[in-house]
């Protein structure tokens, strides 16, 4: 199976990243980038074929997988327009629906929308997929199996969803290393040097996601297990809800829900 990507970023490195670990064969993949500093590090990385510009090659595939930011798709696209047979279009974008990229590939219908995300680079991404009611089992299983190389898949049975799952899972690992940031910091202010904050905060994290996967514990149980009456972890978890932590989190999740269906509406518009 012979993939292309259209865009060599952070994406498209996290999940070739991840095929490549998964035993996949460079011969297989090629990568459309502008950038000649981005396609130097793919091809120094993982071996992979790149080209400035959508050319033969990049077409003889039996998958695209379009990973360019959602504000440049269109133009992206427009080289490919009308010049696709019967390939598997694979979208990561956010906020772009399968009805506009169908459209701008001149009403190409074997699509799938997924959102992964950057734990991806190491195989522990999530992602949600999102097939077109056109596309065959046999079409979702190449999907599962490209997107399932990088982590763990989830299947969506309404497109409308798919903003929801960048809300949470494709946005969250931004979340997740702000919360770090921040214990970081903290363990700086308590008097710790940079490399011993950083350690005692990727551990505690590691630590706490282990537990709560392990467990068959809410995380809202666990969380009371580790605040004693009258305790110090009381006197921090009382501290964030005077500050309206946990309220601002939920706020932040539903702003970038907001988002990807504002670009939606923006990105997706008529000329
Ligand atoms: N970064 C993240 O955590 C996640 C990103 N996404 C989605 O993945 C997509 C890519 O995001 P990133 O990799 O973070 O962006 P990025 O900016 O790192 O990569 C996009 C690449 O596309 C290239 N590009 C620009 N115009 C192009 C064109 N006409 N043809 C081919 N390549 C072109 C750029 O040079 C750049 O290298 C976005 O649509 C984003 O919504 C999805 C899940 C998570
Ligand atoms: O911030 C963004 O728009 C992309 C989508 C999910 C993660 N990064």
């Amino acid at each position: 199976m012979k993939i292309t990507f259209i865009g060599g970023g952070n994406m498209a490195n996290a999940l070739i990243g991840g095929l490549r670990q998964q035993g996949y064969s460079a011969v297989g993949i090629q990568v459309v980038e502008p950038m000649e500093e981005s396609r130097d590090r793919l091809t120094e990385t993982y071996g992979v074929r790149c080209t400035p510009i959508v050319d033969a090659s990049a077409l003889n595939c039996e998958v695209l997988v379009l990973a360019v930011k959602p504000q440049v798709m269109r133009e992206a696209l427009k080289p490919l327009a009308g010049k696709l047979g019967n390939q598997m279009v694979i979208s990561i974008a956010a906020g772009l629906r399968l009805a506009d990229i169908s459209r701008w590939l001149g009403n190409h219908s074997r699509l799938v929308r997924c959102m992964p995300n950057t734990p991806a680079l190491i195989g522990a991404g999530l992602t949600g997929l999102y097939a077109d009611p056109s596309v065959d089992r046999e079409g979702q299983a190449v999907a599962e199996k490209i997107l399932g190389a990088v982590g763990r898949t989830l299947w969506i049975d309404d497109e409308a969803k798919m903003d929801a799952v960048t809300a949470i899972s494709g946005s969250g690992p931004g979340y997740v290393f702000y919360l770090m940031e921040a214990l970081e910091n903290a363990a700086l202010d308590l008097g710790f040097d940079a490399a011993t904050a950083r350690l005692m905060t990727v551990e505690t994290f590691l630590g706490a996601a282990g537990l709560a996967e392990q467990s068959p514990e809410s995380v809202g149980m666990l969380r009371q297990r580790v605040t004693s009456k009258g305790g110090t972890t009381e006197a921090a978890l009382n501290s964030f809800e005077a500050d309206g932590v946990m309220a601002a989190i939920r706020r932040g999740a539903a702003a970038a829900d907001q988002r990807g269906r504002e670009l939606c509406e923006l990105l997706g518009a008529d000329d």
